[in-house]
């Protein structure tokens, strides 16, 4: 995929000339996907530092805030990218800046610390001016929606897209919180309820996962997990057992066969396992299926029933094996198991070694 297939050609020629980032990577690929224009859905993405979740939280929101000063010049602020500390603010701002120069019409921004507010010009004195893009902390962004008179509700009421950097930082408290910080309920709160959420971040302890889920229930999940890291696991799964013939089913550019070869040759018996995403085995029917091992814990019970659900099928039996990796998975587990009805599945389970 080319940076022109998810923005405007004017957005992907700047992000190749400008930054010298040629092409989105698998994960960018992922993020932007159903981040932009279209699908245009809520996103929470994790994945490791220097990844480049920069651009993939970035380019949806210039695309977004270009779109909508094309269409209506007069608008007034469309989006907002929260980051948790000034010199993060200030060099996402100045990335924006480099992507948006030279664009027509011109996409106003403002860079809002807290302490200093500075437009194209330099240092402001009204927070109550309204630019197309805010980059900003949360302490800037809560002194705009706080701006005297509604005007800061009036601003929060029209932000069609909200990117949060760094999410845990900015939006919740200490590791083992899982409740989001009030000012951040606050701000979130304000917002439209057509608003697009963008939230990216290196790690989540598991409360500070259940928080950001709990509060963005219709965010697509991307993590690095989910598409280069665990496509190179399952490429090497495959590679690394011959005998067993596997096919690999999985999207994208990684699949080596197409996804009905691969199901024709493991119904088939031809490869004796199939190496392949949930999302790609899900309502998928293999009668003689007795085994499933699953390499990643299941986020929910669905996630776990629909992949458990590919074996012990009509009245047959199944085994079914989940790894786990440290304790807090191990309870989740048993959470997990608990909410499914007793005669679905039999468990048992054996300390890691
Ligand atoms: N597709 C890409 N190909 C090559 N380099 C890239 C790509 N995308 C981003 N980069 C570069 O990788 C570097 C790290 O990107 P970025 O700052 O976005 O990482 P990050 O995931 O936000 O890390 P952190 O979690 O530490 O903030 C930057 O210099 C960026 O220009």
């Amino acid at each position: 995929m080319r940076w022109r297939d998810f923005v405007r050609p004017a957005l992907a020629k700047a992000v190749r000339a400008r930054l010298s980032v040629l092409e989105p990577n698998a994960m960018q690929c992922e993020a932007l996907r159903p981040a932009m224009r279209g699908e245009a859905r809520d996103l929470l993405l994790v994945a490791q530092t220097g990844s480049g979740k920069t651009l993939a939280l970035l380019l949806p929101l210039l695309e977004s805030v270009t779109r909508a000063v094309e269409q209506r010049p007069s608008a007034a602020c469309t989006a907002l990218l929260l980051a948790p500390s000034d010199v993060l603010v200030e060099q996402h701002a100045a990335t924006a800046r480099t992507l948006l120069a030279g664009l027509d019409p011109p996409v106003e921004l403002d860079c809002d610390t807290g302490a200093s507010l500075t437009g194209v010009g330099g240092l402001l004195e009204d927070a109550s001016r309204v630019p197309s893009l805010l980059v900003a902390t949360a302490a800037g962004a809560r002194r705009r929606l706080e701006a005297s008179g509604g005007a800061g509700r009036e601003w929060a009421a029209r932000l069609a897209a909200v990117a949060i950097d760094e999410a845990d930082a900015v939006l919740c408290g200490r590791p083992h919180d899982t409740a989001l910080r009030p000012d951040a309920d606050a701000l979130l709160d304000a917002l439209p309820a057509g608003t697009q959420h963008l939230l990216a971040t290196a790690f989540l302890t598991s409360e500070h996962e259940v928080a950001l889920t709990r509060r963005f229930r219709r965010a697509v999940r991307v993590s690095e997990h989910s598409t280069a890291g665990q496509r190179g696991v399952m490429g090497r799964l495959v590679a690394e057992m011959p005998q067993l013939r596997a096919a690999l089913l999985c999207e994208g550019a990684a699949a080596p066969e197409g996804s009905a070869e691969a199901v024709a040759r493991f119904a088939s018996g031809e490869a004796r396992a199939l190496v392949c995403t949930a999302a790609a085995a899900r309502g998928l029917d293999f009668p003689r299926l007795r085994h499933v091992l699953l390499f990643d814990m299941p986020k929910d019970v669905a996630g776990f029933v629909h992949s458990a659900g590919r074996t012990a099928r009509r009245g047959k039996e199944g085994l079914v094996t989940c790894l786990v990796e440290s304790g807090a998975e191990v309870g989740r587990f048993r959470q997990l198991h608990a909410l499914l009805p007793a005669r679905a599945l039999e468990f048992s389970a054996a300390p890691a070694s």
